[in-house]
């Protein structure tokens, strides 16, 4: 009967007049008070928690919200990160590029051509190969400048260097040394095969037409020598230079090869 007696029920029994004079009456009385006392306890206990619940679950709620914001903002800084690491080392190419090019015709510069001459010189002597150096220069190329511009002289410079490549293997590099000059590297050359290429770069060179009226004739004049081994690399290239100077005092638009 206890477990099914609800709590106005019990109340009520307590109250009625029949059993005022029941002497466990007070003692019932006292357990009543302190079990509403306890059930409210509970009821303020269960109360806190709920509230700690839904404290906890809108903090928790609060966080997660915070820490997507957080990520979405580090990853647009990581892409912005990347993308500006990116521009630098574009920006670091395209310096290079300037650096070691020359900007007219985009050949390689004095610069490259020294540290690759620097190379392949160790390269010759590391496998015993031979190694041809050649200087060539325009001839007479002051008149196309006075007579039709420099325009016309940078473009001629221009198509010149293209030509000039367009004779050469993948291995072997071609440079602007000075205004109009031009110097070779052959890696793995003799000078029988240094002086067959030369005399097909110069027949390239004969072969363009600057202007649609055919009065510029284009000619070039090449010094040809090898790399001596362990000689300095000053040796050579001014070898180079005194078979040039030759060429041209023999009147031009031809080679000379120094031992
Ligand atoms: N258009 C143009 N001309 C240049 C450039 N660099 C040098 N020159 C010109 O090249 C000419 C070289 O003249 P010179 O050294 O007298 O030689 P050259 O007229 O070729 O005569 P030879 O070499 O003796 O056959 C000069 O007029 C320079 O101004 C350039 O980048 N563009």
């Amino acid at each position: 009967m206890t477990n099914s007696l609800t709590d106005t029920e019990l109340d009520r029994l307590l109250q009625a007049p029949e059993h005022q004079d029941n002497p466990l009456l007070p003692a019932l009385k006292l357990l009543r008070k302190r079990e509403q006392a306890h059930q409210q306890r509970l009821e303020r206990l269960l109360r806190i928690s709920d509230c700690s619940d839904d404290l906890a679950r809108t903090q928790t709620h609060e966080l997660l919200h915070q820490y997507d914001k957080q990520l979405r903002r580090l990853e647009k800084i990581t892409r912005i990160s990347d993308r500006y690491q990116q521009n630098l080392l574009e920006l670091n190419e395209e310096l290079k590029e300037v650096a070691l090019h020359d900007p007219l015709t985009g050949l390689a510069n004095r610069r490259l051509l020294m540290s690759r001459l620097h190379e392949e010189i160790e390269r010759s002597r590391r496998h015993l190969q031979p190694l041809s150096v050649v200087m060539l220069d325009v001839d007479h190329f002051k008149r196309i400048n006075d007579v039709f511009g420099h325009d016309v002289g940078d473009k001629a410079l221009c198509m010149m260097a293209k030509a000039i490549e367009q004779q050469l293997r993948e291995v072997d590099l071609c440079a602007r040394w000075g205004g109009e000059e031009f110097m070779l590297l052959l890696p793995e050359t003799r000078s029988e095969q240094a002086i067959h290429t030369v005399e097909r770069v110069m027949q390239a060179i004969r072969s363009l037409q600057l202007r649609d009226d055919k009065t510029v004739s284009l000619s070039i004049s090449a010094g040809i020598t090898q790399y001596h081994a362990n000689e300095a690399m000053d040796v050579t290239i001014n070898r180079a230079d005194g078979a040039l100077i030759s060429a041209k005092q023999n009147g031009r638009d031809q080679w000379q090869w120094a031992k």
